[in-house]
This record gives C-alpha cells, structure tokens and sequence, in this order.
C-alpha cells in the first residue's frame, strides 16, 4: 500500500484564510497525512485555484472548490478555522460523512454549541479556543493556581490580537477563564466580567475580569493576573506563529480518528484532562 493510501486524508475549509494557509502548510510538512481537499465559500476569488500555490507551496494538484460535501464523503478529516455559522455547517455536513471535524473557530454562540454536540453524535469532534500545547498547559496551571490561592485573590485576564480579529474576549481567553472558574469550584457565567467603563464602583469579590487589545499583527497573547494583598501571580502565553495552532490541529485530528464519535477538547488530545 502506498504511503498516500495508509495517511489521513484532511480537508481545509476556508483555506484563503490566515489559518487555512497555515494549515495547509502544516498538513504538507507533517506525517501521517495528505491534502485531500480545499474549501472556500461560494464567491471567493480562491476556488478554483491550486490549494498548495494559495499557500505558498509548490503545486498540489488540489484545487479549492465550494462545494464541500463530495469531497468531505471522500476524505476522513476536516480542519476548520473558519466563522461560526460556517463551522456548525461543516459540522453537520462531517456528521452526514462521518469523519473527524476539528474546530479552531472562535466566537461560537451556546445555540452553535449546541449544535456541535448534536454533530457529534455521529463525527468525532476535536473544538478548542485553542489548539497550542502552551496554551493548553497555561490552562492546567491556571486552574491549579485557582484552586490553589483561593477566592481573596482577584483573576484578571488579558489578551492582546492582531486589527483583524472579529471576537472578543478571544476563544483562548474565555478557555482560560473556565480553567480560573472551574479551579475556583464556580461558574464562568455567574462569575465574569467583561470589560470596564465609567464610574464602575470597586471591584466585587469573586469575579473574574476580561480585557481585550486589539492592533498591528499580534498572533496572540494571553496573561492571567492573580492579584492579592501586596503580590502578584501572573501566568502567561505568547504565540509567536500561527504553526504552533495548525500543527495542534493535524495533531488532533490523527488522534480522533481512532476514536468513537464525540466532542473532545485539546486537552484530550493532550492528554492532559482530569
Ligand atoms: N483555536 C485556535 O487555536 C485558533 C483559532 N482561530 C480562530 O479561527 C478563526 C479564523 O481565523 P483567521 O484564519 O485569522 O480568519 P480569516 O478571516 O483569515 O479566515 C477565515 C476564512 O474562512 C473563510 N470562510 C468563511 N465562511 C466560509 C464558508 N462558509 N465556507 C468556506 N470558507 C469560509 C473566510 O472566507 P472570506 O474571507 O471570503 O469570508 C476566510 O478565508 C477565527 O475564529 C479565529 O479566532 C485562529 C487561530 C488559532
Ligand atoms: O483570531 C486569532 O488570531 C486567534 N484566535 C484564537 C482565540 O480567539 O483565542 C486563538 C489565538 O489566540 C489566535
């Protein structure tokens, strides 16, 4: 059997985009899996261009098309770093075929939440905020430290994107917020606070802040600040390159599909979940 035949065949959806090319150089350098198909939505300017050229590579022999559903029945994985209503699309389109669908897309509703459980009855669902194993290691250490310092000790979070990012807080922000919360033995719902402004009145005990920086070409950063009486905990993280996302990706989706049908996180994948 050929080396083609034995890897997994993954599809990138919205290949245009910052992610998409990354992650299309990322399938073409790591082992155990091929480009079996490009995506991009109807009207864009990439479909019908080679996949592999789009992405700053040699010619691939694969060409972005708009029409998903016959080459995700043909392939056994999809990496999506797309918008919202774009993923819960693909995620029911995966579910129909079968196959591993792993998420980066942030900004995603509870009604989009939703919706990717119900996928994941019949696909094998890899979704994070986040897929580097930095950030995914911060998260533990977070919610150690949460647990650890106890509630006196007031959370903040601060993240830091490049101008054209859509969501905010960030995907990686609230995953860190739901480590602090879960540390804490509280709700993230109940807990957080997004954003300042005005005469706010002191700080309430117990939550958990949100800010979000947004300009130039920032990749991504993340600092969670435990502040108590006279001294300071902070953790932080510092994407340099959007490879350390794409190459989690490939790596989640080789290890779905072994697996049965469900939603999973990174930290499965990882192998760092309690
Ligand atoms: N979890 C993680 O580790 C990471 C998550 N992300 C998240 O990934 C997402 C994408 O980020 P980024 O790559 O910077 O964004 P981009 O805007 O650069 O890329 C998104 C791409 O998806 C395309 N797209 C949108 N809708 C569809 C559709 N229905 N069918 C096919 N393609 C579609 C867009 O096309 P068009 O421009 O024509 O609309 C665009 O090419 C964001 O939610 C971001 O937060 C990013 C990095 C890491
Ligand atoms: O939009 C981005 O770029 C990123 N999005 C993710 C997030 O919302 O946390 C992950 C990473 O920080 C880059």
């Amino acid at each position: 059997m050929s080396d083609r035949a034995q890897s997994m065949g993954l599809v990138v959806v919205g290949a245009g985009g910052r992610m998409g090319r990354t992650l299309i150089r990322a399938v073409d350098a790591m082992d155990g899996v091929h480009l079996a198909g490009a995506i991009e939505r109807e009207g864009s300017e990439h479909v019908g261009r080679d996949a592999g050229l789009l992405a700053g590579l040699g010619e691939s022999g694969v060409t972005v098309s708009d029409d998903p559903l016959p080459i995700f029945a043909e392939a056994q994985g999809v990496l999506d770093f797309t918008s919202p209503a774009a993923s819960v699309e693909f995620a029911g389109l995966a579910a129909q075929a079968r196959i591993v669908h792993v998420v980066g897309t942030t900004g995603c509703s509870e009604e989009d939440e939703a919706a990717f459980r119900a996928a994941a009855r019949h696909a094998r669902i890899v979704k994070s905020g986040n897929m580097s194993l930095g950030v995914n290691l911060l998260s533990v250490l977070v919610r150690k430290a949460a647990e650890a310092l106890g509630d006196d000790w007031d959370i903040e979070i601060a993240e830091m994107h490049h101008r054209h990012k859509v969501d905010a807080p960030s995907g990686t922000a609230l995953l860190l917020g739901e480590a602090a919360a879960e540390g804490r033995g509280v709700s993230l719902d109940a807990a957080s606070v997004r954003g300042r402004d005005g005469h706010t009145g002191t700080r309430e005990a117990g939550t958990i802040g949100f800010a979000a920086l947004r300009g130039g070409s920032v990749v991504g950063e993340h600092a969670v600040t435990f502040a108590g009486e006279g001294e300071r905990v902070e953790l932080a993280h510092k994407a340099d390159d959007r490879s350390i996302f794409a190459r989690g990706a490939v790596k989640a989706a080789l290890w779905a599909h072994t697996r049965k049908p469900g939603l999973y996180s990174m930290l499965d994948v990882l192998g760092l979940a309690e």
